[in-house]
């Protein structure tokens, strides 16, 4: 149904004949070419993706998370781990969108429209192109931690856990990897939507900021179009047997309290709320890529709470960071990242996702994870695992090194 905050443009004559890959790729051009902010996206089990692509990159710095009700402007959140002048919160207003289930129109939004429309026509009108000019980032790449440097945070995390300093600390690092020759960002999402076709697959473009690619397994706050608030807990970690069904998957003592820790996390959150009107399932086993984790849904049926248009808003600047990400308690574990993780998570670890873009009052943010940042002539990719006072440095290695093989697959 059309919805009259849009309008819808027409394909110009030169994007008439491509079909609604091509038509994605000549839009993404524009936008590289005229410096705008972008995002494309897929959402798990969607069957396509949809872009939406913002006026100025002025428009999108916001110094607040999103707001998650009806009422509030329809965009997609960019999100770091930690809010900062090399790495800004984000939001992209929808002012230009695309769906690549209605390929035969752009949508500009009406308040946009009277700058945007000859903009755009222009842009739609030249020529497709075969190379793009995707954003860079300006900052220095991140260290990337040897296997002894990483060894080393892990027992530092295992000792200040020992010390009661911190209950759960959740460690991470960043793998530089070459890019392959002709790499082509966009190809590179599509083979990710292919590839994971339960996972969030989000590729996000942003002058000044740089170039980011992910795969998702993980929902940070979601508000359904039935009404509905989703958030999950999810942690512990193994590889996906081959001959093993999911869900005879044994777990260790460590990954099941590392799991209900960040599911009490949540509860906290709730009861911060006073909300007690909550659905808990699991935990149960659940599938990531080549992974197994161990996951618990909460579910909030929004007619039921005594303030419904706040609760996604509320509950997300409660959740950000989870302990899935960060630890436990909050604080101590941020300051325990910042003293001795050594080098910037930038927007990995942050959340991302789109907000009243299908409709307004349906949002889904993810915890923006199995990502990397494409730089000019190398990809940087980011992993984490959580840690309890069992860890065993080279077990965290080696899950590190599983969990950059998700966004890996593009690389080869
Ligand atoms: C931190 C990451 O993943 C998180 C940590 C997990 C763990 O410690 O087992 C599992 C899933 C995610 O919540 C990551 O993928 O980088």
């Amino acid at each position: 149904m059309p919805a009259p905050d849009l309008r819808y443009l027409p394909w110009p004559a030169v994007a008439a004949d491509l079909d609604a890959p091509a038509r994605l790729r000549h839009l993404v051009a524009g936008a590289l070419r005229t410096d705008r902010p972008l995002a494309a996206w897929r959402e798990p089990g969607a069957g396509h993706p949809r872009l939406v692509v913002a006026r100025s990159l002025e428009a999108t710095y916001t110094g607040l998370p999103p707001a998650l009700d009806a009422e509030a402007p329809a965009g997609f959140a960019f999100f770091p781990f930690r809010d900062s002048d090399h790495n800004p919160a984000l939001f992209l207003p929808a002012d230009v969108r695309y769906d690549l289930a209605h390929p035969e129109a752009v949508a500009v939004a009406a308040t946009a429209a009277r700058e945007l429309v000859p903009l755009l026509t222009a842009w739609l009108a030249l020529p497709p192109v075969a190379e793009l000019a995707w954003h860079h980032s300006p900052q220095p790449a991140p260290t990337a931690a040897t296997e002894a440097e990483y060894s080393a945070l892990v027992s530092a995390g295992v000792a200040a856990i020992g010390a009661r300093a911190v209950m759960k600390v959740v460690s991470s690092r960043a793998a530089r990897r070459p890019l392959p020759a002709g790499f082509d960002p966009l190809r590179a999402f599509a083979k990710l939507c292919d590839k994971y076709p339960r996972a969030f697959v989000s590729l996000v473009s942003v002058p000044g900021v740089g170039t980011w690619l992910g795969a998702s397994p993980e929902v940070l706050a979601e508000v359904t179009a039935g009404g509905q608030f989703h958030t999950m807990a999810l942690a512990g970690t193994q590889p996906l047997a081959p001959d093993v069904p999911p869900q005879y998957a044994i777990w260790r003592q460590k990954e099941i309290e590392e799991q209900a820790l960040v599911a009490r996390y949540i509860v906290n959150c709730f009861k911060q709320l006073r909300l007690r009107e909550y659905h808990e399932t699991g935990p149960r086993t659940v599938v990531a890529g080549q992974l197994l984790h161990l996951r618990t849904d909460f579910e909030v049926d929004l007619k039921n709470v005594p303030s419904p248009a706040s609760l996604g808003t509320d509950m997300l600047r409660l959740l950000h960071p989870t302990s899935a990400v960060g630890g436990m308690p909050k604080a101590a574990a941020m300051a325990f990242l910042q003293q001795h993780e050594g080098y910037d998570r930038a927007y990995y670890s942050g959340f991302l996702g789109p907000v009243n873009v299908a409709a307004p009052g349906i949002s889904g943010l993810y915890v923006n994870l199995r990502c990397l940042q494409v730089r000019a002539d190398e990809a940087v990719l980011y992993a984490g695992t959580g840690l309890t006072e069992d860890s065993d440095p080279t077990r965290e290695w080696q899950e590190t090194e599983m969990k950059l093989q998700t966004v890996a697959a593009v690389l080869n």
